[in-house]
This record gives C-alpha cells, structure tokens and sequence, in this order.
C-alpha cells in the first residue's frame, strides 16, 4: 500500500509509553514543541508515572545530574487524542500487542509510526508460507498489528542509549546516546529523512542505516546473546564471561545470530570476538537482567523466541539461542510476576 505523503506543516506527535526511552525522546520533543517541525507533542503514560507527569511536569535528570522539568500533556487514553501525524511507541515489545486497535485509531491516515524497541519488531516481514509475508507470531500474535496498523507506516528505529525511570515522574537519561532509523530495501526514505531532520533539530543524534536490518541484526546479536546469558546466569556479563564455558555459549549465539542476519541479507559488520571484548569491558546489566531483577516481565518472546523464529522461517538452526530460550520461559514460568 502506498501511504499519503506527511503533511506540509509542523508534525503532532504522540509518545506512546513515556517510560525509560519514551520519556527522554517526549523530554527533547516537548522542549521543541512549537518550533520548527516539532508541533504538538503528547504523551501516554499510566498510573503513579501518569498522575505525577500531570502534577509536575515530566522531569528529565541529564547524565550530568542536573534535573530539568519539562510540561508535557499526558493521558492513559488514547481516544482523548486528535489523529497524530507521528505516533513514537517506547513499550516492551510484549507490551505492543494489545494496542494494535488504540494504536492504529490514533493515527491520521498518512500517520507514521517509530517503533522504539529491542528484538524484532512487529512490523519485520518473514514469510507467511503462502507467498505473502507478515510479522513473527511472538511480536505479534495472531497478526493483529500488521493488519490493524499496517507495516508500511513503520520507520525502523533503534535505541542506542541507556536510561531509567527510577521513580514516577522522573526519568534519567543514565548514558547519551543515539537513535538509529531506517527503511528496508526498496522503501520510499523520504519519511526517514524527515523525521531524522526533525528529531536532530531537538538536539538528538541520530543515525540512518541502510539498509535498515545491517543495524537491527547488529543490535540482535548483542540482545540475543548478551541479555539471555546474563538474565540465566544472573550476573553481569563483564563478569560470567569470565568463565571459558560460558563464553563459548555466548560467542555461539552471537554466531548463530550472525547467520540468520546473513540470510535475512544483513551485515554484522563487528566480529564476535570483538563484541565480546567490549561485553567484558563493561560492568552494565542488560535490560533482560534488570527486569528480572526488578520483577518485571523479560522480553523474551521480543528478542529471543522471535530470533529463532525468523531462523528457522529461513532454515537456519540455531540450538544454542533455542536453548537460551527455553530456559528463560522456564525462569519466567516460575516467578509470580
Ligand atoms: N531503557 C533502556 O536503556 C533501553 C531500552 N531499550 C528498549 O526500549 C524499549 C522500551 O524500554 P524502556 O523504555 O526501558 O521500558 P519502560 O518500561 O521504562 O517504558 C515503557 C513504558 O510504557 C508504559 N506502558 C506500557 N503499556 C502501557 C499502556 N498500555 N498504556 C500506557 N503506558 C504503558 C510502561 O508503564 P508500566 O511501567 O506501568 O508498565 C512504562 O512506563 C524496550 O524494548 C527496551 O528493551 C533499548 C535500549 C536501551
Ligand atoms: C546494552 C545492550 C546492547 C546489551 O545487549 C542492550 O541493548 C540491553 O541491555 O538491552
């Protein structure tokens, strides 16, 4: 389907799922909101982080500690919203699914949508076994965001930064970083210039990778490797990569991740020993961890299971990241969560 053209004026944008990385890029966009391409900017949040954005602003803590406040209008209901030119999504990727309908309601006809995420996104086409294509069942069960949405309103988009939302209303942009967009091959970018030139404009760095799936199987191969060993091992991986075995498991799912890149006809231009080298360098917790530690849901079906799904609808095996999965569901099956 060809989509309408974004409109000749200043872009309303909503953030859907103000919380670590939604609330940084609602900081920066609400700051800007007026000025240049930048028009009205909402968010959505829920809950205590709602009712204290409302009360106080949404307040930014900047790596070098200092907390700016920034007034935003926020809502947990999506049909108080006008029709949004851009809608951003910041949620846990299992956290999409139930929206398909909100989400596809809140967009204006030629609405785009930037779906912040780790692990494959729902708009990621694999083959549908009838000549088709659509999304992968753990991103998207039952195709309800492909056919509701639709993925030819999807920009890639990809987080390279690390921040927080330690306490309601306050988020901490821990470390700077960027935003990595795109399109895969044969997309019209013009979408992706755009919103590339007006996020800059807020002071953010931003990337555009083409194609698209070099970054996104570059980023998987990090994510599938590194945040399933620490969430099993429950340790940082600067430290269970100290262990000869257990390093040999991680570098093996770096590899099979590269290999199902290489057959989706991406490039991970960054070698595994390479990446592992930096992993030991870096005392950080993956994300996989820290929703473990913090009784939160881990996104397994988003990075883990749907990676093995897209290897296996292109025939490439991957035992060791399968594995890695199948332990995770057994963690997440035990926990009250
Ligand atoms: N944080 C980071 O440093 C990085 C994160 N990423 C990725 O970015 C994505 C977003 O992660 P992150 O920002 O950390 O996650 P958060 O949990 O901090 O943010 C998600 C927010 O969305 C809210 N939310 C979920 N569902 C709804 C709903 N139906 N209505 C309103 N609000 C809702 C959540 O509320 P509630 O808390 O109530 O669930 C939460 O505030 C993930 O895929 C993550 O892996 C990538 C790179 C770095
Ligand atoms: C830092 C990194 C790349 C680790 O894989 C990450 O994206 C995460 O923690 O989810």
């Amino acid at each position: 389907m060809t989509l309408p053209p974004l409109p000749d004026r200043p872009l309303n944008i909503c953030v859907y799922g103000a919380g670590a990385i939604g609330g940084v890029i609602a900081a920066h966009l609400a700051k800007a909101s007026g000025t240049g391409d930048v028009g009205q900017v909402s968010v959505i949040a829920r809950g205590p982080h709602l009712a204290a954005i409302q009360a106080d602003g949404l307040r930014l803590r900047k790596p070098d500690g200092e907390i700016e406040v920034i007034e935003v209008a926020a809502t947990d209901d999506p049909a108080t919203l006008p029709e949004q030119d851009v809608v951003i999504t910041a949620l846990k990727g299992h956290q999409i699914p139930p929206l398909a309908k909100p989400l596809a309601a809140l967009l204006a006809p030629h609405g785009r949508i930037l779906p912040v995420v780790n692990g494959v996104p729902w708009w990621y086409p694999i083959p549908d076994g009838q000549g088709g294509q659509k999304g992968t069942e753990e991103v998207d069960p039952g195709g309800a965001l492909w056919r509701e949405i639709g993925p030819e309103r999807a920009i890639g988009s990809i987080a390279y930064l690390g921040a927080s939302n330690p306490e309601p209303g306050l988020i901490s942009y821990d470390i700077e970083g960027y935003l990595d967009l795109g399109r895969l091959p044969g997309q019209d970018r013009s979408d992706v210039a755009r919103m590339a030139e007006l996020l800059r404009a807020t002071g953010w760095m931003i990337r555009e990778t083409e194609p698209f799936q070099d970054a996104l199987w570059t980023k998987m191969m990090s994510n599938c490797a590194l945040n399933s060993v620490a969430a099993i091992t429950r340790t940082a991986n600067a430290k269970n990569l100290k262990s000869q075995p257990i390093y040999d498991f991680t570098a093996a799912i770096m590899e099979e991740v590269r290999a199902i890149a290489a057959a989706e006809g991406a490039e991970i231009k960054m070698t595994t020993e390479k990446r592992l080298e930096l992993a030991q360098r870096n005392a950080f917790k993956p994300s996989t961890l820290q929703d473990l530690e913090k009784g939160r849901p881990m996104e397994i079906e988003p990075i883990f299971a749907a990676a093995v799904a897209v290897g296996k609808a292109r025939d490439v095996p991957c035992p060791s990241l399968e594995l890695a999965t199948e332990i995770l569901r057994a963690v997440e099956r035990s926990r009250d969560l």
